[in-house]
């Protein structure tokens, strides 16, 4: 039997400084030049000679203001500031490529279900299916406040509005245009059968839309479904949607009971375990040899900004670690005051107490917080394949460090030995990303709620919930 293929995804943002912060600065990283079209088409042609699965794009609504309560690091440094639109860049890298797949983030809570339905279609009409989707609700305050609320949507309520909107998007995507409804037939003078699209009525807690799916059925009707919440509450809302979740932690084993859990709660809810797609954020500088990565690491490691890094941090915890001495705990006794992502001073500490800033601090060499690997080829590989074997995952989303230098040595010089392992594709698979990654159908599977809005006879389908 053939070996499993670790997926693979590029990590990237439209930005300057994404995860590894402070890099910016070294002379040799192009990301300054984010603004520039040439800059992403260069990216999408070098990743997919590297055969990755696809250029995963997070994103942010609002500022970093909560370390030292204001903006002047994060602009400073430039975290995840200033900050262009993702899905303006698909189209172009689409142009530029065949293969690639696209994760786009688009918060959800400051967009109309209806006209984001239509952005979505668009794309993957554009893109031969291709594209997918990482479903986030925010977490900044200052983003409720430029979008005119006074502070962010409690957390689980977050959840709840984007149940509901996914519900609305499913009627659109997949319930309101029959597979057959385009006939296109220029001597019968029929475009499409009217008969055969139909108008979604949804009257719901959050949202009322009634209207046709402004766009014709497209490869995949729904985006590939990412989500990265990893909360009790962003779990149930992952098992429900995602076909993807992406997971970030320090430790084999906190990443296996996250990885457990999720594939437990997934085949509860009829789903097979292997309908969930786990994939793992992580760094990964590469030399020739231990000796050359390393020092690459030391070289590096003089233009990062830890203290950036931590200013990234405060704004998901909604604490302002500037308070803190080194040796103050990130979680205090007695509990927080943050207001921002509850898991993610979890997902730092595993749960366990006495890890200080001290300790974060360290972590963040490269100016960013994701487990990092620093070795040969033979040791990146190794290291990977510990990560699936013992944590559970199914791949990788791999940020950036000095760029596109850091992808390019993953290429050329860890892409060689995954393959000759047989853990990594020597060629694309055909379809669109859905096929590739799950070898099945374009379309959602049959076990995926949103394949339940389908059929016009399903009345409850069209219904509120
Ligand atoms: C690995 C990872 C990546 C994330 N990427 C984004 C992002 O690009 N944009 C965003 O607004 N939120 C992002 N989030 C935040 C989540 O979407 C979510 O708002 C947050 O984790 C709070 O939910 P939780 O308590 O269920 O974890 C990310 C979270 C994780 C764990």
């Amino acid at each position: 039997m053939s070996k499993k293929h670790i997926i693979l995804n590029a990590f990237n943002m439209n930005c300057v400084g994404h995860i590894n912060h402070g890099l910016w600065t070294h002379p040799r990283d192009r990301s300054t030049d984010y603004r520039k079209l040439s800059y992403w088409t260069d990216l999408a042609k070098l990743l997919e000679r590297g055969l990755f699965d696809g250029l995963f794009i997070a994103d942010i609504v609002g500022v970093y203001d909560i370390y030292r309560q204001s903006v002047d690091v994060t602009l400073k440094e430039s975290v995840q500031l200033p900050v262009n639109d993702p899905m303006m860049l698909v189209s172009a890298m689409a142009a530029a490529t065949q293969n690639l797949g696209f994760g786009i983030t688009v918060n959800l809570t400051y967009e109309a279900p209806y006209l984001l339905a239509r952005r979505f279609s668009t794309l993957d009409h554009l893109t031969d299916g291709r594209i997918g989707w990482n479903i986030v609700t925010g977490y900044l305050d200052s983003a409720a406040r430029a979008m005119g609320g006074a502070e962010m949507i409690p957390h689980d309520e977050r959840y709840d509005r984007a149940d509901e909107y996914l519900d609305v998007l499913y009627k659109l995507w997949e319930g309101s245009w029959q597979d057959d409804a385009v006939r296109r037939d220029r001597e019968g003078r029929v475009f499409a059968d009217p008969a055969k699209v139909r108008k979604v009525r949804h009257r719901g807690r959050y949202y009322d839309v009634e209207g046709y799916h402004l766009c014709e059925p497209s490869p995949q009707r729904t985006p590939v479904l990412f989500q990265a919440g990893s909360s009790g509450r962003g779990q149930a809302f992952a098992v429900r949607h995602a076909e993807c979740v992406f997971v970030s932690s320090q430790s084999k084993e906190g990443t296996r009971k996250l990885v457990d859990a999720l594939r437990a709660q997934a085949v509860a809810a009829g789903r097979d375990a292997g309908d969930l797609k786990i994939i793992m954020g992580i760094t990964v500088v590469v030399g020739r040899t231990q000796r050359e990565a390393e020092e690459k690491f030391a070289e590096y490691a003089r233009y990062a900004s830890p203290e950036a890094g931590l200013a990234h941090f405060a704004a998901g915890s909604g604490i302002d670690y500037s308070t803190y001495a080194p040796d103050d705990e990130l979680a205090p006794p007695g509990g927080h005051k943050g207001r921002g992502i509850e898991s993610s001073v979890q997902r730092v500490t595993d749960g366990k107490r006495g890890v200080t800033v001290r300790h974060l601090l360290d972590q963040m060499q490269l100016g960013g917080r994701y487990t990092t690997i620093v070795g040969d080829p033979v040791q990146v590989a190794d290291a990977l394949q510990s990560w699936v074997q013992e944590a559970g995952v199914d791949g990788f989303n791999l940020t950036r460090t000095v760029t596109p230098e850091s992808y390019e040595d993953f290429i050329d010089l860890v892409i060689p030995e995954l393959q000759s392992r047989g853990i990594y594709k020597t060629s694309y698979a055909q379809g669109t990303l859905r096929e590739k990654l799950f070898g099945d159908g374009a379309r959602l599977g049959p076990r995926h709620t949103g394949a339940g809005f389908r059929d016009p006879s399903n009345e409850a389908a069209t219904q509120a919930r």
